[in-house]
């Protein structure tokens, strides 16, 4: 098939279309749909890891040199194209325009750093306690890497798992989160006429339960990477270890923001505002705690809530936007209910809450105050533009 719609996996070098596709919505506007993409199957993986495994002794042999250029025109690509990618980006995942081109550039930044990466491979020599041997360290590649991404980040976080895993001679599976595979395919495209070798990088899209899964129970997958939830993340830890393969996580996070009494008052009040609300707080970075002292507390609240009034929640496209919609129903749903868990703790009140018209997925900004000791006792990473 063609890399026209709808967009198909990337196999060996090769556009595969398949039986079932699925649509990629924008969540400023249900009404507006990205595109339609395929959804693969076990066999999929299957055909996508002998792809690379085949791939895999050219490529780790292939030459440092070799693999920075192929790197840096990647990263030069995704660089020139920032405004368009932060585009596409914004639209499938509702993070603002702004904060979508500069994920775009984060990314593009990315390929160019470990392509400086690869030109200065290093290992170590190092004595050994017994006389006349020597000991010799090296960095090898380890085979195919599946590498399972989320979809708060659809570019950057494929770019850091992608770019350092070919860097190093790995060849890489990439199944992208199922909500946001639009990025991901814009990526793989650009990967694709990069001129590396067919096999050396795979994307299959498709259901976390059926790509993934078969990703991480795979016999020629020799790592996985995985960016998501803790439940989900956990599961593959045991499957890694039962399987014997090596596994890199990145999981669920609770930032707490702390402010004491002699903090500088703007200066907290904007970090925080920025830390929790901003990207929707959508990100592992995101603060979703604040613990005040009493000292200032009346009066940083009064300024956050004044900061609060200041920003506006709308359309991920619409010029003066700035916290884009929430990525999809499922996700609004459990905000809310992280709302009302914050409420039962003793949250005094909901001091700033906006839903927006009907086509958006909007949760706004979220400010439960009181009793936080209490507050979200359970480290929940509740990804929500909400702050108890
Ligand atoms: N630390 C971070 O950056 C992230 C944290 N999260 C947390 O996770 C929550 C839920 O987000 P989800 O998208 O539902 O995360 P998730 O963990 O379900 O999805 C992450 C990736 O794993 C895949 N996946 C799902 N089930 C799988 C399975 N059984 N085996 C292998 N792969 C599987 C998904 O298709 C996606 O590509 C968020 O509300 C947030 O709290 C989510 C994304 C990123
Ligand atoms: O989810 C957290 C996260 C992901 C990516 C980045 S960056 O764009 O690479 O800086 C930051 C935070």
């Amino acid at each position: 098939m063609s890399a026209s719609s709808p967009h198909g996996l990337l196999i060996n070098g090769e556009w595969v279309s398949t039986s079932q596709a699925a649509p990629n919505t924008n969540p400023s506007n249900l009404a507006d749909v990205v595109g339609e993409y395929a959804q693969g199957d076990a066999s999929h993986v299957d055909a996508a890891v002998a792809a690379a495994t085949a791939a895999f002794p050219a490529w780790s042999t292939s030459g440092i040199q070799a693999r920075h250029d192929a790197l840096d025109k990647i990263g030069n690509e995704i660089l020139a194209r920032r405004e368009e990618l932060g585009a596409l980006l914004a639209r499938e995942e509702g993070k603002t325009r702004a904060e979508g081109i500069g994920e775009v550039a984060r990314a593009g930044q990315i390929f160019k750093f470990f392509a400086g990466e690869c030109l200065r491979l290093a290992g170590e020599t190092v004595p050994s306690v017994r006389p006349g041997i020597g000991v010799e360290v090296t960095r090898e590649p380890i085979g195919v890497v599946g590498l399972i991404t989320p979809w708060n980040f659809p570019i950057a976080i494929p770019a850091w798992k992608i770019a350092p895993a070919l860097a190093f001679g790995n060849c890489v599976v990439l199944k992208p989160a199922d909500l946001v595979p639009g990025s991901a395919w814009a990526l793989a495209e650009i990967i694709h006429r990069s001129g590396i070798p067919a096999g050396v990088f795979n994307l299959v899209m498709g259901r976390g339960r059926v790509i993934g899964e078969a990703l991480v129970q795979h016999p020629g997958v020799a790592a996985i990477s995985f960016t998501g939830s803790v439940g989900v993340g956990r599961g593959i830890a045991q499957a890694c270890v039962q399987n014997g393969k090596k596994v890199q996580l990145e999981m669920g996070g609770k930032n707490p923001q702390v402010v004491l009494d002699d903090a500088d008052l703007a200066q907290a009040v904007e970090l925080s505002a920025q830390s929790a609300f901003y990207s929707t707080g959508q990100r592992c970075t995101a603060s979703s705690r604040l613990i005040v002292t009493q000292g200032i507390y009346p009066k940083f609240i009064e300024a956050l809530q004044a900061r609060m009034a200041k920003i506006k929640v709308g359309d991920a496209l619409a010029t003066g936007t700035d916290v884009g919609p929430v990525v999809s129903q499922a996700q609004l749903e459990q905000d809310l209910s992280y709302v009302e868990i914050a409420k039962a703790e003793g949250g005094d009140a909901v001091d700033q809450f906006q839903r927006c018209e009907v086509q958006l997925i909007c949760l706004g900004t979220t400010l439960v105050t009181g009793g936080l000791a209490a507050l979200f006792g359970t480290a929940v990473h509740q990804f929500a533009s909400l702050f108890a």
